[in-house]
């Protein structure tokens, strides 16, 4: 089994089209370009229709070409490096206390199952405030998928709660259909009763603030955050998710899955990030979210010590023997990867299966699920099937090559 980065996205739009008038006929939108239009134009038609405000047509946003970006932002020492050094590149969260602080603008482009960037902006730097500097602001907010503003919960915020209505209220005069998502973060070591005081408090004083400006249902969502546990990753999943087109139609794959196979929670994993971009429809559950991310991990380790391990001939003969007497080829599931381990507490089994390079699927069974594995083999290699194909239609389409102009599904996650 082998998972790695691939490399591969490519975006690009023409500058005349806009979402509602000819949008994928003769140009190719990302898949944030196309979930940002989706978003934006929602919010102009609730406004329109609230107020009556002539709200302007998305032709007049700026266009966006490129990988879609997230923006850390945030106050000296929020913990925006640390956040960024421990999702994509596997730092461990005990090194960040090493991080030096970040003197400008940290661009880190990443290649996965969606290509994308991540720019770590320094504390101290202000865009929309600052004397020494004017930034442009097209090119910083104009691709943007998600702006991340990083709280310390562990510190005074009122400074940055400040600031970060500053920031919201010029993001909606310019690029409203930017979403915020806010991390409150630092919160390991924090009582679960004094995280949602924290929450409360800085949602109340964000929506005042906002709605004193006269600014309402602005795109700001808040996630109670630590690179110490997994809400870190939850956190991300949850922020890339918003940049996945027809991300209802993965989801109903899994809630399909795991009714036809009694699985208690199913997720498409982003091996290397431990981000996951998809799951069922059953009600969020971190513990499973945990053991299915730790199981990755594992196989993970698994994979770069014995990745590519060959069997030889007797090993090979004896897997073959009794009690099996089957041809080592019949007798996996999958041709690619797959893997099994029963939590030996609860006697819920777990299944991980490779789907592409980048992506991998991982449920929890319910007991007793291993007597039915044949059909559950059957379901999920359909699944699996389905899931290569969904991210095949979607993936970018060379414009380079004749004929292979943009269709009505030609944008969304690459491979
Ligand atoms: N307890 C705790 N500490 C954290 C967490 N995340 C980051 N830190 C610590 O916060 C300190 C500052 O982290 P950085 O990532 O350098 O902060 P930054 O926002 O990038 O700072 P600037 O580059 O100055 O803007 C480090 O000592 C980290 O170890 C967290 O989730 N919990």
């Amino acid at each position: 089994m082998s998972f790695a980065f691939r490399g591969g996205n490519r975006a690009g739009v023409d500058a005349g089209n806009g979402p509602s008038s000819r949008p994928v006929r003769t140009t190719y939108l990302s898949q944030a370009v196309l979930n940002l239009h989706r978003v934006y134009e929602q919010n102009r038609q609730r406004l329109q229709k609230k107020d009556g405000a002539k709200v302007p047509d998305p032709i007049a946003v700026p266009q966006t070409k490129g990988k879609p970006r997230l923006l850390l932002m945030g106050q000296r020492r929020s913990g925006k490096s640390s956040i960024s050094s421990v999702v994509f590149h596997k730092l461990p969260p005990s090194e960040t206390l090493f991080l030096e602080s970040t003197a400008r603008i940290q661009k880190d482009s990443l290649n996965s199952f969606m290509d994308f960037q991540v720019w770590d902006f320094p504390g101290q730097i202000d865009v929309f405030d600052n004397p020494n500097f004017a930034f442009d602001m097209d090119a910083i907010f104009g691709e943007i998928g998600a702006l991340i503003w990083v709280i310390d919960a562990q510190d005074d915020y009122l400074e940055a709660v400040a600031r970060l209505n500053n920031t919201i209220l010029h993001l909606q005069r310019g690029y409203p259909h930017i979403n915020i998502e806010v991390f409150i973060h630092k919160v390991d070591g924090l009582s679960d009763d004094y995280k949602l005081d924290i929450q409360r408090d800085v949602t109340i004083r964000i929506q005042d603030e906002l709605s004193d400006q006269g600014v309402e249902n602005a795109p700001v969502n808040f996630h109670l955050t630590s690179i110490y546990n997994h809400s870190i990753f939850e956190a991300f999943s949850k922020v890339i998710q918003k940049l996945i087109p027809r991300l209802g139609q993965l989801e109903a794959m899994l809630t399909n899955l795991c009714r036809t196979c009694r699985f208690e929670k199913a997720y498409l994993f982003d091996v290397n990030t431990k981000i996951y971009i998809a799951t069922d429809s059953t009600p969020e559950d971190m513990a499973s979210y945990e053991i299915c991310s730790d199981y990755v991990d594992v196989i993970i380790d698994f994979t770069e010590v014995y990745g590519s391990w060959q069997r030889s001939p007797e090993w090979r003969k004896r897997l073959e023997g009794p009690p099996w007497m089957q041809r080592l080829d019949d007798q996996v599931a999958c041709e690619w990867a797959e893997s099994g381990m029963v939590l030996s507490e609860a006697q819920r089994p777990i299944m991980l299966r490779e789907v592409d390079r980048f992506l991998a699927l991982v449920a929890i069974m319910k007991e007793g699920s291993y007597e039915k594995m044949p059909q559950i083999n059957m379901n999920v290699d359909v699944v699996v099937k389905g899931l290569t194909e969904f991210f095949e239609i979607t993936k970018p389409k060379d414009l380079s090559t004749p004929g292979a102009g943009p269709s009505g599904a030609g944008s969304g996650p690459g491979q």
